[in-house]
């Protein structure tokens, strides 16, 4: 219960956008956690709250209990096209323990060790010198979490710039918005608002909680979108936001986790559960086993949503294989969405090079701004 606590405390002193249909046209939301398509759990009990929220947090509650209440009032549909077969042999999580270590996988260094040691300073670095160069405005709080907060890079730019969104990875317990600005500099010198979101991290919430959060984020991003343009794709958060959700055109998915049934066994990952899943939970939380019926009529209508998954050649074969069956997934439910396993990149460069403006990534996020802006 303290950690539901999390989304009720009261928020730091920036007001939250209103909700109006006004300048922004789209908007581009890139989503690396699979987080946003997991489905929405029931919120629990809110009466554990010992503060009075200020009146902008109550307001996101009472939008948040909207799709809350439905979402329990209906049973969860789960493609199921995998099956859960409980603890592994102790060869099996052997097997997955590598599987689930991204960076034993990079050739670029003679040891895992370096590559994540070379990806943490390169993406300090480089967020550093975004967080120099470019206009920004920092910590506007979404939730009520210290970390529930976003950095808005190029609040320079015109009130109806395009909004590009990213969501960092570090298997939902390592990283931050303030080393996640990388991506900003090639988009915002075109024209695009970036905006770089911060979450709660596991162990300090559960990655429940931590996907409740995140679509609160989601909301947040198109208020903020629509005042001035995420889809966290499941039916009730589809119901909340209603007709917003077409400002959401392109969805990048890079490198993702769409499945956490193995990883869950795994020390590397989930050290004494620390993510917090269980049996009843561990397919709610794999995009791989929701359901994406609801997004069919969205995905029918002309200017519809679009999906990208990315992985790299030198992720590991089951971070290649989720990502084909995510991929393939979508397609089945009627979105269109295309699939790139990116040649000599690993897990870790396929982010870092978002900082440059010819990589494969970010010239489709930029081509994918051009042709909205031509329709
Ligand atoms: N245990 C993981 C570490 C990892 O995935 C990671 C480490 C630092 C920063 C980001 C990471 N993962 C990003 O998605 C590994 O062995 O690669």
């Amino acid at each position: 219960m303290v950690k539901q606590m999390n989304i009720i405390r009261p928020a730091s002193s920036v007001g939250l956008i209103t909700h109006t249909r006004s300048f922004i046209s789209w908007a581009t939301v890139f989503v690396v956690c699979f987080a946003l398509v997991a489905n929405h759990p029931p919120l629990g009990t809110a009466a554990a709250v010992e503060t009075t929220p200020p009146v902008q947090v109550t307001r996101w509650l009472d939008k948040l209990s909207r799709y809350v209440r439905f979402r329990s009032a209906k049973s969860l549909s789960c493609a199921g096209i995998m099956d859960d077969s409980g603890p592994p042999s102790e060869s099996t999580l052997a097997r997955w323990e590598k599987q689930y270590s991204p960076s034993a996988w990079s050739v670029r260094f003679p040891t895992p060790a370096e590559v994540i040691d070379f990806h943490l300073k390169f993406v300090t670095s480089e967020s550093d010198k975004n967080k120099e160069q470019l206009e920004t405005l920092l910590d506007v709080p979404y939730g009520s979490g210290d970390r529930d907060k976003v950095d808005i890079y190029g609040n320079n730019l015109p009130p109806d710039a395009p909004l590009f969104v990213y969501i960092h990875g570090g298997y939902w317990q390592m990283l931050e918005k303030e080393t996640s600005a990388y991506p900003a500099k090639p988009l915002v010198d075109r024209g695009i608002r970036v905006m770089i979101v911060g979450y709660e991290l596991c162990p300090e919430v559960t990655l429940e909680e931590l996907v409740r959060q995140i679509k609160v984020a989601g909301e947040f991003v198109l208020n903020y979108a629509t005042e001035n343009g995420v889809n966290m794709l499941d039916q009730a958060f589809q119901d909340a936001v209603g007709e917003e959700l077409n400002l959401l055109k392109d969805v990048y998915l890079i490198s993702g986790v769409y499945n956490v049934q193995e990883l869950r066994y795994t020390k590397s990952v989930n050290k004494d559960n620390l993510l917090g899943i269980t049996d009843t939970n561990a397919k709610r939380l794999s995009p791989l086993y929701a359901s994406y019926d609801h997004l069919r009529s969205v995905s029918e209508q002309e200017d519809s949503l679009r999906f990208h998954v990315y992985v790299a050649e030198h992720d590991s074969d089951v971070f290649r294989e989720m990502s084909i069956e995510m991929s393939e997934l979508l397609r089945s439910f009627g979105m269109k969405c295309d699939l790139s396993v990116l040649p000599g990149l690993d897990h870790f460069d396929i982010v870092e090079n978002l900082a440059s403006s010819d990589y494969t990534i970010t010239s489709a996020i930029l081509a994918g701004v051009v042709a909205e802006q031509k329709k």
